[in-house]
């Protein structure tokens, strides 16, 4: 329950960023594309070999600087079932090196399903009386806008396990504002109004750090409404998408923590992952370039933000 284990993981490496592993084929330099598609051919074989390989590599050259990553569903679902196959390995990896793995899948439906979702990416599959575990992340996104039950399933699946959740409340898109900042009949804003419900939702799980087990999305693009969103919601830990690549700085994200630097996690994917496309080199040195990046974020934020 509670955000403790994530929170813990950034003390420690005194670092509150998140990579995101969100890799599409030609983001994987070309020595490991050849290599995996003279073995299995050019097709979803081929792909799902280079694509685990890029995220090994990542992953290693990675896990002592950032506390956690980030794959999001979507580019290993459109590699179909051998995609989500090497999601699931990839999710193992991650977890055997240290790392806290939020699984971006952006879930929410009518309790019954919610409750299948939270099963097959939190708690396991009850089966004749057994539990059979799959994906395992220790936390997932959510699409809360379907209400108070779409997301109650999932908190349920992850109590008692140290896992969390974030519910997505103002994203870091550019339409997030054509339903996110209407105005309810009260005068507040429909992202202030979900943000509320969902640390109303979770009252009573808040941990040492005192924040709840659902935690918020808040894009980085939108500074003004993450300090609005950290004033109301002081028990809500925070995830961070839309640094770098979006546009979002250091200077922009720092709303997102409180005095002690806590409660937030920023997220950089492209920054990280394609780094190596801007040294120079044809890929061979992405490792070196994803760390420096990583590293180079770390430092960006730790300007403005000093995590206790
Ligand atoms: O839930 C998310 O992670 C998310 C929410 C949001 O509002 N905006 C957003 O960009 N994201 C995700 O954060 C990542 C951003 O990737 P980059 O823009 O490449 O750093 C992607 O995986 C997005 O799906």
């Amino acid at each position: 329950m509670s955000f403790d284990v994530l929170q813990e993981k950034i003390r420690e490496k005194k670092n509150p960023t998140v990579a995101g592993l969100d890799a599409r084929i030609e983001y994987v330099p070309e020595y490991i594309r050849k290599e995996a598609f003279e073995k299995y051919g050019v097709g979803l074989k081929g792909a799902v070999e280079a694509i685990w390989q890029f995220n090994v590599g990542l992953i290693d050259a990675l896990c002592d600087i950032v506390p956690a990553v980030k794959p999001q569903s979507a580019y290993y679902e459109n590699l179909g079932w051998q995609g989500m196959e090497m999601l699931e390995r990839t999710i193992r990896y991650a977890k055997e090196k240290g790392l806290f793995v939020i699984a971006d899948i952006k879930r929410g439906d009518i309790g019954s399903t919610a409750t299948a979702y939270a099963e097959g990416w939190l708690s396991g599959a009850p089966i004749e009386g057994q539990v059979f575990k799959s994906f395992d992340a220790d936390c997932v996104t959510l699409n809360g806008y379907m209400g108070s039950d779409s997301i109650k399933p999932f908190l349920e699946a992850a109590k008692g396990e140290d896992k969390c959740a974030f519910v997505l409340v103002k994203t870091s898109n550019p339409g997030s504002g054509e339903l996110q900042d209407v105005k309810a009949a009260d005068g507040r804003t429909i992202y202030e109004v979900m943000g509320e419900l969902n640390e109303q939702i979770a009252a009573g799980t808040e941990g040492k750090y005192g924040f709840t087990m659902a935690g918020a999305v808040t894009g980085a693009t939108y500074p003004q409404q993450i300090q609005d969103l950290r004033a109301r919601l002081p028990h809500t830990f925070f995830l961070v998408p839309g640094y770098g690549a979006q546009g979002g700085t250091a200077a922009d994200v720092k709303y997102a923590f409180n005095e002690k630097g806590h409660g937030a996690i920023v997220n950089s994917s492209r920054g990280i992952m394609c780094a190596w496309k801007k040294t120079g080199g044809d890929g061979h040195d992405f490792q070196e370039a994803a760390r420096n990046a990583a590293i180079a974020m770390r430092d960006d934020i730790a300007q403005f933000v000093t995590v206790e």
